[in-house]
């Protein structure tokens, strides 16, 4: 598919075929097109070309019942901010024919505690919850996170981490982006990378871009100081280090991270933008609360 803004080409002829019941997460560096993607996916924006279907349908045209069969989670939809957590969720549910149990949904999403706290008195990270429960809410096939976890603490994430595998246990398809290269490592069955709008490589987290071909490195330390040896046969390695020391001490064995690899492919040195803010959004406009049955 493509959409330019202006001069800008935002998605360039990105291809994507995400199956049922898989899990796929995009990664890409800020700019690199992957909201752009997920909203046409959506329907929510509009694309130059390409031929896109989602759930058998052009999300372009498709209609309320296709729209709810998907589930989207909006980052931070405020017009709704003085209802309290329960009657959103409650309300939301109202939308869908196979709703979930509303109070089941706040549950999973961890909110039982702030039921009666109004959207706007939540957390960053509760309010993130909270979009999650207004996109999961109505049992969706299909669930479009974008940047789920953002502004989540480490324990939330975990569980947020467990609540979407137990979407795909309910048989649910889940397409992601996200800056957590930790995230796609634990949840997805396949990592898309985009870049300038266009996928630059794809592959289960643990062999994307040839990471388990990649050497391995054995660092140990001794009376001389540190050592390191790059090595095809890690085992070897460490077999003959325990013939020479009997403990090795200091022993490593250190293979490419997923975020080694992902940096190497989208050419970057430093590390991958943490996702706070980003000046590229500045003039983007507000993406629309669903509503569910639009
Ligand atoms: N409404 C818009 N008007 C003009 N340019 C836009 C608009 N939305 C996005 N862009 C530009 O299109 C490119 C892709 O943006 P997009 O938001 O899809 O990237 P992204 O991969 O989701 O980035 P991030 O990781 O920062 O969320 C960027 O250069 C961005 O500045």
């Amino acid at each position: 598919m493509r959409k330019a803004y202006g001069e800008k080409q935002a998605v360039d002829g990105l291809d994507l075929v995400v199956g049922r019941g898989e899990i796929v997460a995009v990664l890409g560096p800020n700019g690199a097109g992957k909201t752009t993607t997920v909203e046409i996916l959506e329907g929510f924006r509009s694309r130059d070309g390409g031929d896109v279907r989602v759930l058998g349908e052009d999300p372009a045209r498709a209609g309320r019942a296709w729209r709810s069969r998907i589930g989207v989670v909006l980052q931070g939809t405020n017009d709704l901010a003085e209802a309290t957590v329960g009657e959103l969720v409650h309300h939301f549910a109202t939308y869908y024919p196979g709703a979930r149990d509303a109070d089941e949904v706040i549950d999973l999403v961890g909110l039982r505690e702030k039921v009666r706290t109004r959207a706007r008195q939540l957390s960053g990270g509760q309010r993130r919850r909270l979009d999650v429960a207004l996109g999961i809410v109505g049992r969706p096939e299909l669930v479009f996170l974008d940047e789920p976890t953002t502004g989540f603490d480490p324990q939330a994430r975990r569980s947020f981490w467990d609540l979407v595998t137990n979407l795909r246990e309910d048989g649910a398809t889940v397409l992601l982006t996200t800056h957590y290269l930790e995230e796609a490592e634990h949840l997805a069955d396949r990592v898309v990378v985009v870049r300038d709008g266009q996928v630059v490589a794809e592959g289960p987290p643990a062999t994307l871009g040839g990471r388990t071909a990649r050497q391995a490195v054995v660092r140990w330390h001794d009376e001389h100081g540190e050592h390191e040896q790059r090595t095809d046969t890690p085992t070897e390695v460490v077999g003959e280090l325990g013939a020479r020391y009997g403990e090795v001490p200091g022993l490593q064995v250190l293979r490419p991270t997923l975020e080694d690899v992902y940096l190497s492919l989208i050419g970057a040195d430093e590390k991958p933008a943490v996702p706070t803010t980003s000046d590229e959004h500045d003039n983007e406009p507000t993406t629309t609360p669903t509503g569910a049955g639009r």
